[in-house]
């Protein structure tokens, strides 16, 4: 297994799940969030996650969840980490990693620019892991999983402090430069392993480990 980890995101069904496990990753992603072409059901999602050896974390990705379905989903015991990909503030966050302990709570903070890497600091007590994500344009359906990417240059020389990943836009062509100029510990894909949104590729996503494999 590479020392960088590997999480895809978006699964949604066994075989593709099956694929990013065997591949080496060492997170998968289901998104629940009602306006994604990679929403997955509480039932789906808790069905997938049975199918994850314990040596693979399960992140469930969520934008601005509200307290009741935390609660339905977390308490099912099918997620080790949860993504929050909306504006959730730091306060927020750290009230959830005081009501679910054995919870980890990701942060993901939009990009675009120099102050928005800085502006991240923000969620470093709140946060077990900060995601740079590149920020998705004012309007947007979504708030990631666009297949978007920010100037990694932004990232390069200054490491953040604490454990954090790169996202946003990665692919199996470009994945090795992004880790050469970020030194990223975590990279996290969804849009370029598929074949059309929502639609995972079982070939993309073996090229995608690979090429961070030999990193
Ligand atoms: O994938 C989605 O549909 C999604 C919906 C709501 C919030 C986040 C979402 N995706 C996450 O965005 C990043 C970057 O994705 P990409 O590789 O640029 O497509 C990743 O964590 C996705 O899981």
């Amino acid at each position: 297994m590479s020392r960088i980890a590997i999480k895809i995101c978006g699964l949604s069904t066994p075989e593709t799940l099956d694929a990013a496990i065997g591949a080496g990753a060492s997170h998968v992603g289901f998104v629940h969030f009602a306006k994604s072409p990679r929403h997955v059901e509480a039932e789906q999602l808790a069905a997938l996650a049975r199918r994850v050896p314990g040596h693979v974390a399960k992140v469930g990705v969520m934008v601005e969840p509200e307290d009741a379905l935390l609660d339905l989903i977390l308490r099912a015991g099918s997620l080790d980490a949860v993504q929050l990909h909306g504006k959730e503030p730091p306060e927020r966050v750290a009230a959830l990693r005081a009501r679910f302990p054995q919870i980890r709570f990701w942060k993901a903070v939009p990009v675009k620019t120099a102050a928005d890497i800085a502006a991240a600091d923000r969620y470093r007590d709140a946060a077990d892991l900060i995601l740079f994500d590149a920020r998705t344009p004012d309007g947007a359906d979504l708030p990631g999983g666009m297949g978007l990417r920010f100037d990694w240059t932004l990232l390069q020389g200054r490491p953040p402090a604490g454990p954090w990943g790169l996202s946003g836009g990665l692919d199996p062509a470009n994945v090795g430069q992004a880790i050469r100029l970020t030194g990223a510990p975590l990279v996290d894909i969804s849009s370029g392993v598929e074949s059309a949104p929502g639609i995972k590729d079982v070939d993309k996503i073996v090229a995608f480990c690979n090429a961070v494999l030999q990193c």
